[in-house]
């Protein structure tokens, strides 16, 4: 039987579409909306409900998190997922894959307190798979795990792999298009497709069915988020004290600038810019956080 319109539920949010929720309250899914125009609730967020019909309910609160991964653009920040503890950014041999995109999703994982991996797919394209693995230095360098697997080649191997991995854990994957993030989701969730196509129809996302955010409950300790491919990370949000230390190899040289307030970009007897130029930080990163940082300065909100 349902629970009475007064009683609260705790549910988990599991997909949403514009202000429009899915929670998943034991064995049911709910359609659930915020009240007035609130629309800060994320995918993984606890969230206490209260019925308005069998199936749909209100939501009335989101329940303390212990992390927020979100990006932004200078007008609007963006929640991409609430409670995860570690990020898989999906890469593969082909088609290429920007660097951009990988450290600003390892700056956000930095900045929100999220464990932060690289799986690289594809491994039996070989003929790319030493190139590959020379990009990817740099960041097995910073000390990113990083994990070859073949979704096509080796399922088996691929999906046991990934259980031992995500067991215990409420992971999100990001990657960009191509990368085979969905051949991987389908392996790991057996009912992926099923689930897809509930969800859409629950939020009437209509054929819009990839570009929602979904959570997979594994286990009751264990989830996988699978989020659309975007184009454009933005991290406006951050601040100048947040990214430098986002930047894990900036550590061992912070505190030891000429000034104290240094940016780190054009100032003399800068330590960061030292270790840029000895060749202990690669410039590529020290690019992206001078990029991010110039971002940050743009925020409009
Ligand atoms: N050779 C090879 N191809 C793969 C592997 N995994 C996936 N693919 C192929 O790569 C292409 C992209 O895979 P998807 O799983 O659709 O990739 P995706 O990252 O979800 O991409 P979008 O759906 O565009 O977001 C498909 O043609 C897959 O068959 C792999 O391990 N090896
Ligand atoms: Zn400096």
């Amino acid at each position: 039987m349902a629970a009475s319109k007064n009683t609260v539920e705790i549910g988990t949010v599991i997909a949403a579409h514009g202000r429009h929720y899915l929670a998943q309250v034991g064995e049911e899914k709910l359609q659930c909306v915020t009240r007035g125009k609130k629309s800060d609730v994320a995918v993984g967020d606890k969230v206490n409900l209260k019925r308005t019909s069998a199936n749909q309910a209100v939501i009335e609160s989101i329940g303390e998190r212990k992390t927020l991964l979100y990006r932004s653009d200078q007008y609007k920040s963006k929640l991409l997922a609430a409670n995860v503890t570690q990020l898989f950014i999906v890469v593969a041999t082909e088609p290429g894959f920007t660097d951009d995109l990988i450290s600003r999703a390892l700056v956000a994982a930095e900045s929100a307190g999220v464990d932060a991996h690289i799986v690289l797919n594809k491994t039996d394209i070989v003929a790319a798979l030493p190139k590959t693995r020379e990009r990817l230095q740099v960041y097995r360098k910073l000390g990113y795990p990083i994990h070859e697997v073949s979704a096509q080649a080796e399922p088996d191997a691929t999906r046991d792999a990934f259980l031992v991995l995500l067991q215990g854990k409420s992971t999100i994957l990001i990657g960009q298009s191509g990368m085979g993030k969905s051949s991987l989701i389908n392996l790991i969730v057996p009912d992926a497709d099923i689930a897809v196509r509930e969800i859409s129809a629950a939020l009437d996302t209509g054929k819009h069915t990839t570009t929602f955010t979904r959570l997979y409950t594994m286990s009751d300790d264990t989830a996988v988020i699978d989020s659309p491919g975007f184009q454009e990370f933005g991290l406006y949000q951050l601040s100048e004290g947040m990214l430098e230390r986002a930047f894990r190899e900036f550590a061992p040289h912070l505190g030891k600038c000429k000034f104290y307030n240094c940016h780190h970009l054009t100032e003399p007897g800068c330590a960061v810019l030292a270790a840029v130029e000895s060749g202990e930080i690669a410039p590529m990163r020290h690019q992206l956080y001078a990029q991010l940082l110039h971002e940050s300065s743009q925020k409009l909100y």
